[in-house]
């Protein structure tokens, strides 16, 4: 696998009046990379996400996505870049079926226009039912097919989080971004979580940057892992420089990391 870098984070920043919630970040994640994003609450984690997708407009600094400068384009255009997030708080059409919610990411991409669409030409059909087959295709990836017909709103809680990482990995992204993708998911949740998402890197040959606060999560599924304190990087590595990094464990993580190696 060729390994250049597809995200450069350019001493990059943003101020909310007086608050500098990110500064000086600067990140690169390599094609094919499964990189962890940690620190307290407050540190600027989801902002980062936001800089990185268009939500928010850095006020200092530079985003290159595959070389090419992505800060001031719209969340829309971001997204066709090849950049899907999910987000902390799940942010799915309630009262969409599951598999409608998945055909709605691939609306944005799809191929018949909406000419075809109006006039129900057999392009639109055709289009359609492509789209279908697609989307049950996610789904089962997911073990959600059996779910199809379901309301999203009517998913356990850890199907709908499962669900969000369909909905944005149909899109076709090549960096894929997940704010604490097993929040709320018991234990065995979690682990299959963790291979799921071991394994869409692999088949969709993605590059996958992922907040989150279960350090086992984070620990045993990134290869390389940042660390933001206060809207600065404190330190970055891999799990085992972070585990032992003494900046990472007297400020925030010690209880955590003592954990994971017990
Ligand atoms: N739109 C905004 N306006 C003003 N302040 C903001 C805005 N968005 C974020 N902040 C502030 O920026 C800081 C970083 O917040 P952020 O949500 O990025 O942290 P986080 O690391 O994701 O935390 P958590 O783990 O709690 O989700 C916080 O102090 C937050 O209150």
């Amino acid at each position: 696998m060729e390994n250049k870098p597809l995200l450069e984070v350019k001493n990059t920043g943003i101020q909310f009046g007086g608050l500098k919630a990110v500064q000086n970040l600067n990140m690169v994640l390599n094609q094919g990379e499964l990189v962890g994003l940690i620190g307290p609450n407050g540190a600027g984690k989801t902002t980062s996400f936001n800089l990185l997708t268009g939500v928010y407009v850095p006020t200092e600094g530079d985003i290159l996505f595959n070389g090419e400068r992505v800060n001031g384009l719209p969340p829309f255009k971001v997204t066709r870049k090849g950049i899907s997030r999910t987000f902390q708080n799940i942010r799915l059409f309630n009262d969409l079926s599951v598999l409608e919610n998945v055909k709605v990411a691939y609306h944005s991409l799809a191929k018949h226009n909406i000419l075809s669409s109006v006039f129900r030409l057999p392009a639109h059909f055709k289009g359609e039912q492509e789209m279908e087959e697609k989307s049950i295709e996610f789904l089962k990836i997911f073990s959600l097919d059996k779910y199809k017909d379901e309301l999203a709103k009517n998913l356990p809680y850890g199907q709908q989080r499962r669900l969000e990482i369909a909905r944005a990995l149909a899109a076709g992204p090549k960096l894929l971004l997940l704010d604490e993708p097993a929040a709320g998911m018991n234990p065995q949740e979690t682990k299959d979580l963790m291979d799921l998402i071991a394994f869409i890197r692999d088949k969709f040959d993605l590059t996958i940057l992922l907040i989150e606060h279960d350090m086992n999560l984070v620990m045993g599924v990134c290869e390389r892992i940042y660390v933001l304190d206060h809207g600065q990087l404190l330190a970055e590595g891999s799990p085992e420089e972070i585990r032992n990094h003494p900046k990472v464990i007297e400020a925030y993580l010690g209880e955590e990391v003592h954990d994971v190696n017990a």
